[in-house]
């Protein structure tokens, strides 16, 4: 894997992402609206496996896959706006993109979410590409407290509504090599009133080591209240 991992670097300038994609234009490019979380040719074996495998337990309705854009465009984002942002402060929308689906296919975190309603839990499949270096040859801290964040909080959003986190607190025990893929799993711990409380884990596909664990607080938003900023 790490193989790959270094081939993705070796030819600086040369065009990234699928082959045959356009170069990135970013003033006059309009971001495109594909599903990001479904395989591409930077998928290691070890996140098809993965992705194939929960694909099958989509079958009975336990599981849903959830796809993922590069921006937000669903009906629950646009109420998000329209109840809680103050038009005159979203500044650059048109060039806006979740930050997480920001690489170049491969380079940066490449990943699929499964939810189970049932359980209120969601599992990430994560694969850490080559751009998220922090010491050398693991994973920043912050990219993994991005996915732990992103992960819990889609667990809050899928289970409670429209939330954000207020607090997220995390143990990193065993650094990630770059380029590996781990398994992310939350789960919706307790709720009182609009505080949401979700945890999760990282660990290695074979589940031997424990990376990083985290709990999180998400409050659900008020209506009655603007997330302007104060005065
Ligand atoms: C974020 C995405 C939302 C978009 C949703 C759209 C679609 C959903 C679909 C899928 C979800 C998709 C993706 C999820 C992806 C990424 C997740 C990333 C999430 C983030 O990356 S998000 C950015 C970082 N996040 C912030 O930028 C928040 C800044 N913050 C605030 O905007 C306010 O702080 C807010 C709104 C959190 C609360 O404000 P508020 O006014 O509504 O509530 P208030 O302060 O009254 O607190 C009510 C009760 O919570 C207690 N409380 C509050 N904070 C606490 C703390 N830290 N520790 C312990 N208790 C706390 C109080 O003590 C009180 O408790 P009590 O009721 O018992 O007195």
């Amino acid at each position: 894997m790490l193989r790959s991992c270094a081939a993705l670097l070796r030819t600086p300038g040369a065009p990234r992402g699928r082959p045959g994609a356009p170069r990135r234009s970013f003033s006059s490019e309009k971001v495109v609206q594909k599903d990001c979380a479904l395989p591409n040719p930077s998928w290691s074996k070890d996140l098809r496996l993965l992705f194939d495998q929960f694909m099958k337990k989509c079958e009975d309705g336990s599981w849903k896959r959830l796809p993922s854009y590069k921006q937000f465009f669903s009906k629950t984002f646009q109420g998000f706006q329209t109840l809680y942002l103050d038009p005159s402060l979203v500044k650059g929308e048109e060039h806006a993109q979740l930050f997480t689906r920001s690489f170049e296919d491969g380079l940066g975190f490449e990943y699929v979410m499964f939810y189970n309603d049932a359980e209120k839990r969601v599992l990430c499949f994560l694969q850490v590409g080559p751009h998220l270096q922090g010491a050398p040859g693991f994973v920043h801290g912050g990219a993994i407290a991005t996915m732990m964040d992103s992960t819990t909080g889609t667990c809050a959003c899928r289970a409670g509504g429209i939330a954000m986190t207020a607090n997220l607190n995390i143990n990193f025990k065993r650094p990630i090599p770059l380029c590996s893929v781990v398994v992310i799993d939350s789960q919706l711990d307790k709720v009182e009133g609009r505080k949401l409380f979700v945890s999760c884990n990282v660990r290695s596909v074979d589940e031997k080591t424990l990376h990083s664990e985290a709990s999180a607080l998400f409050i659900k938003l008020d209506p009655d209240k603007s997330l302007r900023k104060k005065r």
